[in-house]
């Protein structure tokens, strides 16, 4: 029957994304349950399309309803259906494409019962990174990662040894306001902000990139794979999307992953790894019809999350906890048109200049600094 594969945030941007890989290939991969959050309407399609053993939705009142419309489906609720979906259903994969740092517990979990992890869920990897990484070592569990720069680093490095390595060069779009100064970010609108130019994602994302702060949690994301220390990673600006990522070895030779940004393939090869298989209707890249590809120094002033980004991963500890709390807690802010979009770096920095730093943190102590975190950015608004 293929793969058995369990997904966290079935009806987001990757969720749906994932659909259509198993949906291409049905001998492959089966869908043994899956997650969502309050899009009930969507869940009800994914119901009627796939033949799961288990679904997982956010409120209990929804979970209640759809078991009465789905007798013989088990429906769970809340974070202990995520740990439900992700760690109870004897799946061989876990597509961790849920939103945020409610993706860790679930994670661990998987981990325990021995389940491999492809992870885009970027924020349980930037607020627990090294829990993750000591269970998955632990359990002898793969991490694959989904994350399209993670992805190309991933394929960049098959084979090499890491002891080879000279830097890891992670490439941004620059985001949606990414030919305006500073200065001009003052009265952006958040329908502005979620115009990203190359991507179609999830709004919290589509945010991140405009403020830089997803290739922040993209470095620590690849300090955390890939264990190279801060010095060794660059970001560099690149229009196109269409080199995901490079590294530079020793030698000086330069390993690149590219493809027209289209989020399927690496969520088809973390779910075929270590095979490719076909995409038949995909659009293909064809360089000499794009012509030319551009690159940028990065500006850390301009850019000031992606700076706080890497301060926090240079302390590590609980820094990462706070920098991935503060900034759900102030993106979901600016979505709601509470604070502004240079609100959201000043919460985050803010956040960070009163937190004191516990090294070494275990689940418990992440789980209470995320929470205080979330508390205190809301009370800087109030
Ligand atoms: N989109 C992309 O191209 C990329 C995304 N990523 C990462 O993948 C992850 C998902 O991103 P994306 O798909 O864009 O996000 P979306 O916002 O599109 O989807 C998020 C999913 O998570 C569910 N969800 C949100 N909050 C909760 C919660 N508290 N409990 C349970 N379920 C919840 C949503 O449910 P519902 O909608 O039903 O409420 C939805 O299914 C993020 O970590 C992002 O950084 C990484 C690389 C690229
Ligand atoms: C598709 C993907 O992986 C996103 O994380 C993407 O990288 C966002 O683009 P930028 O952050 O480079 O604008
Ligand atoms: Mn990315």
């Amino acid at each position: 029957m293929g793969k058995r594969i369990s997904l966290l945030g079935a009806t987001g941007s990757i969720g749906l994304q994932t659909l259509d890989i198993i949906r291409e290939h049905p001998n492959k991969f089966q869908l043994v349950a899956f997650s969502v959050g309050k899009n009930i309407e969507e869940t009800r399609k994914i119901l009627n399309e796939f033949h799961v053993e288990v679904v997982s939705v956010q409120k209990e009142e929804d979970a209640l309803l759809l078991q009465q419309e789905y007798p013989k489906i088990e429906v769970v609720f809340g974070d202990a259906g995520l740990i439900q979906v992700a760690a109870h259903t004897n799946a061989d994969v876990l597509v961790n494409a849920v939103l945020g740092s409610v993706g860790l517990r679930p994670t661990l979990e998987a981990i325990k019962k021995g389940i491999t992890i492809a992870i885009a869920n970027k924020e349980t990897l930037v607020t627990a990174g090294h829990l993750v990484m000591q269970a998955a070592q632990q359990y002898n569990v793969p991490i694959l990662p989904v994350d399209s720069e993670h992805s190309a680093l991933f394929q960049a490095m098959n084979g090499e040894k890491k002891s080879e390595v000279s830097k890891l060069i992670i490439t941004a779009s620059g985001g949606s306001f990414r030919d305006r100064t500073r200065e001009e970010l003052k009265s952006v609108t958040v329908k502005e902000a979620l115009n990203h130019p190359n991507w179609s994602m999830g709004s919290k994302i589509t945010i991140d990139s405009a403020t830089m702060m997803n290739k922040g949690l993209e470095v620590i994301e690849a300090h955390v794979l890939f264990d190279i220390s801060y010095d060794d990673i660059e970001v560099l600006l690149h229009r196109e999307s269409i080199i995901h990522s490079m590294i530079e070895f020793k030698d000086t030779s330069v390993i690149a992953q590219l493809g027209t940004p289209d989020m399927r393939v690496p969520i088809q090869y973390a779910l075929s790894y270590p095979d490719r298989l076909e995409r038949s209707n995909a659009h293909r890249l064809n360089l000499a019809e794009i012509g030319k590809l551009h690159f940028q120094e990065m500006d850390y002033k301009r850019y000031h999350a992606l700076k706080l980004a890497i301060d926090a991963g240079r302390a590590g500890g609980t820094m990462t906890t706070v920098l991935n709390a503060a900034n759900e807690a102030a993106v979901s802010l600016f979505l709601k048109e509470k604070i502004t979009f240079l609100e959201i770096d000043e919460l985050i920095e803010r956040a960070m200049d009163e937190h004191s730093n516990v090294s070494s943190p275990d689940l418990d102590t992440i789980l209470f600094v995320d929470s205080q975190t979330r508390k205190s950015v809301q009370n800087m608004v109030k």
